[in-house]
C-alpha cells in the first residue's frame, strides 16, 4: 500500500467482479455492483496507472452489470480494462474483443440438460428451487445457489462434469456453488500477469473472493512487484483469507477500502 500511495501512476488496481465489488446473490443475472465501489473505482481511475477486473463473467456483463442507476458505473471509470471469461475477453473504450468460442462449448450445451436429468437435478429459472444453468457463450457454468441442497447437489454434479469437460476439451472451474466449464489454457493468474507487463506495473493490489482468484493472487507475488492481495470475505470461501494480506468485509469492505485509497491518494 505504501508503494502504490507513493507513486500511483506506477500502479494497477485489479478486482474480481462477483463477491468482491458485486454482493452475492441467488440468481446470477441480478448480480449489480455496489454503487460505493463503482464511485470509488472512479475516483481511483483518473489517480492510478490503471484499473482492471478480471472477471469470470464475460465483459461485456461485467459493465453491463456494473451499471448504478443515477450515478456513475463501472464504464465510468477512467481508463478501464475488463478481462473478462478469466482472461479470454477484454473490454476496453467500450468494445470487445474475444475469440471464438471452443468447439467442445456446443456439445457441454447440448448434454448438461441429460446430465442434470440423469442425476435427477431440477433445472429452475424461477422461485422453485433447483439448479441453473448459466450460458456465457464460450462457457457454461452450473449453479446450485437455488436447489434444496445445494452442496448436496454440488456432490452429485462433480463427477459427471469433471467427464463431460474432459470429453469436451474443456475444464472444470469451481466457484461458489457453481461448477463452470470453460476452455482451457488461460487462468486469471496469466491474463493479470500479462497485464502488468503490458502496462509496466510498479505495484499492484488485486481483490477477490473466491477459488478462481488463488491464480491471480499467485501471480502478484510472481510479478515481484510491492503488491497487497485482498480478500472480500465470505463464509463460503477459505482459502482465500489464508493467503491474503488484507481481509475486508464483502463487498461492502472492499467499496470501503477502494475509497480510502482513493482519498489517500487524492490529498487533502
Ligand atoms: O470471477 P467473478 O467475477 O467472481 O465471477 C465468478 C462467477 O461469479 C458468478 O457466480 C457467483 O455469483 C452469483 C451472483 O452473486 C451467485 O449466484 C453464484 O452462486 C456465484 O457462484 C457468475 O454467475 C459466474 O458466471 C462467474 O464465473
Amino acid at each position: 500500500m505504501a508503494a502504490i500511495k507513493a507513486d500511483p501512476a506506477g500502479a494497477v488496481i485489479g478486482l474480481d467482479f462477483d463477491g468482491t465489488l458485486a454482493p452475492i446473490v441467488p440468481d446470477p443475472a441480478d448480480a449489480r455492483v455496489d454503487p460505493h465501489a463503482a464511485s470509488a473505482l472512479v475516483r481511483l481511475g483518473g489517480l492510478v496507472g490503471a484499473v482492471v477486473l478480471v472477471t469470470g463473467r464475460p465483459a461485456a456483463t461485467a459493465i453491463a452489470y456494473g451499471a448504478v442507476p443515477g450515478g456513475p458505473g463501472l464504464a465510468d471509470v477512467p481508463g478501464l480494462v475488463v478481462l473478462g471469461q478469466y482472461g479470454l475477453e477484454r473490454w476496453e473504450a467500450g468494445q470487445v474483443t474475444s475469440p471464438p468460442p471452443p468447439p467442445g462449448v456446443d456439445r457441454v450445451r447440448a448434454e448438461l440438460p441429460g446430465l442434470l436429468a440423469a442425476l435427477g437435478l431440477t433445472l429452475t429459472g424461477g422461485e422453485e428451487p433447483g439448479v441453473t444453468i448459466e450460458d456465457k457463450g464460450r462457457a457454461l457454468a452450473v449453479h446450485t445457489r437455488r436447489a434444496a441442497d445445494p452442496e448436496a447437489a454440488l456432490r452429485a454434479l462433480r463427477e459427471p462434469l469433471a467427464k463431460l469437460a474432459a470429453e469436451s476439451g474443456m475444464q472444470v472451474e469451481p466457484g461458489r456453488l457453481v461448477l463452470e466449464l470453460r476452455p482451457a489454457g488461460m487462468d486469471k493468474g496469466h491474463a493479470l500477469s500479462a497485464f502488468l507487463a503490458e502496462r509496466g506495473a510498479r505495484s499492484v493490489l488485486f481483490a477477490g473472493d473466491d477459488l478462481g482468484d488463488l491464480a491471480a493472487f499467485e501471480a502478484v507475488r510472481l510479478s515481484g512487484l510491492p503488491g497487497v492481495t485482498v480478500c472480500s470475505a465470505s463464509l463460503e470461501v477459505a482459502a482465500l483469507a489464508q493467503r491474503a494480506d488484507l481481509i475486508v468485509d464483502g463487498p461492502a469492505g472492499v467499496a470501503a477500502l477502494l475509497s480510502a485509497l482513493a482519498g489517500a491518494l487524492s490529498g487533502p
